[in-house]
């Protein structure tokens, strides 16, 4: 014994045998993964069930097409779907999800009945912690509808009204206070400036100047900390005492009682609260069974507001920057619409202008088409969910994912499709869009939060459709429209070294945006 210590205690004796052990782990490692490869590929090849959809073919069990798919979602969907057909399935993260493209698969999903589909089982770990409890996914499907009827009876054509000179406001003073803006011309990283424009105009205007007030005080901040909660990694972790997930709490909580505090001091005002905001009107809001909306659901339902619409908005107007300063022309037309409809002195913005500006609202919608900022929607499948037309059956076991962006970008619907080209949307344009452009006739649906239309057929649905769509498109349009229409009322912009180039995609998060930096030239007009 003594002996053999004393061998195993020499250096190159110790070395040695922490080597060879070493080696042996490695071996058994690289020995179950052989083993794991082996099995998952022959029950790729051998094993398939002539009722599910297609598998994309993986190596690795657990990974499979989770990195190549997070490098670039719709590259992944067409490459998947020219080899697939519009429904295929591929493993995220350990779990199978079901992809159904074009307005078929559209439909089947964003449509689905409550009985197949929930959003909330995929979504509440994310966003339950951030936006807080008893709202959107941490309560039943039917409150989440009774509470988007709230807010979207609040935007009404008198509360947009109010709300042009409101951002209009926000963003001429943002473009003169903000040093980056000085001088006559400039360089600046644009998305940085449009997450804050974004977040100053939507607050003042959907959540009141007293709420706007403490965005230059405390909210900014707390705000950015309630964002880290929405990590991808958070759909793992979101449990973990992590740095950022205590951050997280502490800002939920802090954030909730500015708002608890806010709707106390806006009650105390009584009649002389005079402003049109989302806020005031969830103040006066009773569910069908009576109940007053409580004050912690009204703060919970204001977060949840902001962080749904800033990263879309954000991201969404700092495409249409880089697209303007891509093709300096657009913006000359732009300011030149304005000039024609307006006046060549060009009158504080009003609601009603927008109607005259065929342009300016068609940046948005084209943007929308290529650059929309949710590339993909998930559900999980409660029951087998026969497709449509197909021989499959979506087990439910899978998950189902909606990628309304690929028909959005299909040579079918859209001629050119790569193309950046605002004038599709125009009388007479070679690439205008393949699709009614009228949406009164399309079939509408009351999914208990006010009349939509179902959007069945459409293959362009930025907004999303079916129970779960986006209450906040009109207050969106608005907004992004009345940013390009300050800033070509104020700038030329153009790319920094002259091209026609643009700064390519950055998928790590929930939503995509612009990979940064993305510098843009402006140029002061006056
Ligand atoms: C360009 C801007 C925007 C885009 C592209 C966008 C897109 C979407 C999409 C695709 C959905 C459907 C998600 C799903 O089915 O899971 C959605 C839902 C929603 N959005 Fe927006 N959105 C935008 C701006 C806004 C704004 C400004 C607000 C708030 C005023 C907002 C509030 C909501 C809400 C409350 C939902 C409902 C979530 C649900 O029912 O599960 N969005 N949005």
């Amino acid at each position: 014994m003594g002996i053999l210590q004393d061998a195993l205690s020499h250096p190159t004796a110790q070395l040695y045998f922490e080597q060879s052990v070493g080696t042996q782990v490695a071996i058994g490692i690289a020995g179950f993964l052989a083993v794991a490869v082996f099995i998952n590929v022959v029950q790729q090849l051998l094993f398939k069930n002539p009722s599910d959809p297609p598998m994309v073919f993986h190596w690795f069990p657990f990974i499979g097409s989770t990195v190549i798919y997070g490098m670039d979602p719709p590259k992944f969907f067409k490459d998947n779907r020219a080899k697939y057909g519009d429904v295929f399935t591929f493993v995220l993260l350990g779990k199978k999800t079901t992809v159904a493209v074009g307005p078929a698969g559209n439909d089947f999903i964003l449509n689905g009945k409550l009985k197949d589909v929930n959003a909330e089982e995929i979504y509440s770990v994310l966003t339950t912690p951030v936006f807080g409890r008893d709202v959107v996914y941490d309560c039943p499907n039917a409150k989440l509808m009774e509470q988007k009827k709230f807010m979207k009876i609040a935007l009404t054509t008198e509360a947009f009204k109010s709300y042009v000179p409101i951002i209009s406001h926000e963003v001429t003073s943002y473009f003169k206070r903000d040093p980056a803006f000085k001088g006559k011309s400039g360089i600046v990283d644009i998305p940085k400036k449009m997450a804050e424009i974004t977040i100053f105009t939507a607050s003042h205007a959907l959540q009141g100047s007293l709420i706007r007030s403490k965005f230059d005080e405390s909210l900014a901040d707390l705000y950015h900390d309630l964002d880290m909660g929405f990590t991808s990694i958070n759909f793992v972790l979101h449990w973990a005492p992590l740095p950022w997930n205590r951050k997280r709490d502490h800002a939920q909580r802090t954030v909730a009682k500015i708002y608890m505090d806010t709707i106390k001091e806006r009650r105390a005002l009584g009649e002389d609260d005079k402003e049109l905001d989302i806020l005031k009107h969830l103040m006066k809001s009773v569910y069908k069974n009576g109940t007053p909306v409580p004050d912690h659901e009204i703060a919970h339902m204001m977060i949840a507001l902001l962080m749904a619409g800033q990263h879309s908005s954000s991201s969404t107007s700092s495409w249409i920057m880089l697209r303007l300063a891509q093709y300096p022309q657009v913006v000359e037309d732009l300011y030149q619409e304005q000039v024609k409809a307006l006046g060549a002195d060009l009158p504080p913005l009003q609601y009603e202008d927008f109607a005259k500006l065929p342009l300016n609202q068609a940046i948005v919608k084209e943007t929308l088409r290529l650059n929309a900022p949710i590339h993909s929607i998930m559900r999980k499948v409660k029951q087998p969910m026969p497709v449509p037309g197909t021989k499959y059956v979506v087990p439910s076991s899978h998950v189902l994912l909606a990628a309304p962006g690929v028909s959005g970008s299909d040579p079918t619907y859209f001629p050119n499709p790569d193309k950046w080209d605002p004038y599709r949307w125009l009388p007479g344009s070679p690439n205008a869009p393949l699709m009614a452009q009228n949406n009164d006739e399309e079939e509408k649906i009351d999914y208990g939060y006010g009349i939509v239309s179902k959007g069945a057929a459409s293959p362009y649905l930025p907004f999303g459709a079916g129970r779960h769509r986006c209450i906040g498109e009109h207050f969106a349009n608005l907004q992004l429209q009345t940013i390009i229409a300050e800033t070509v009322r104020m700038f030329k912009l153009s790319n920094v070294d002259g091209s026609n180039n643009i700064v390519g995609t950055d998928y790590a998060s929930l939503f995509s945006r612009p990979l940064e930096p993305a510098k843009i030239r402006w140029e002061r007009r006056d």
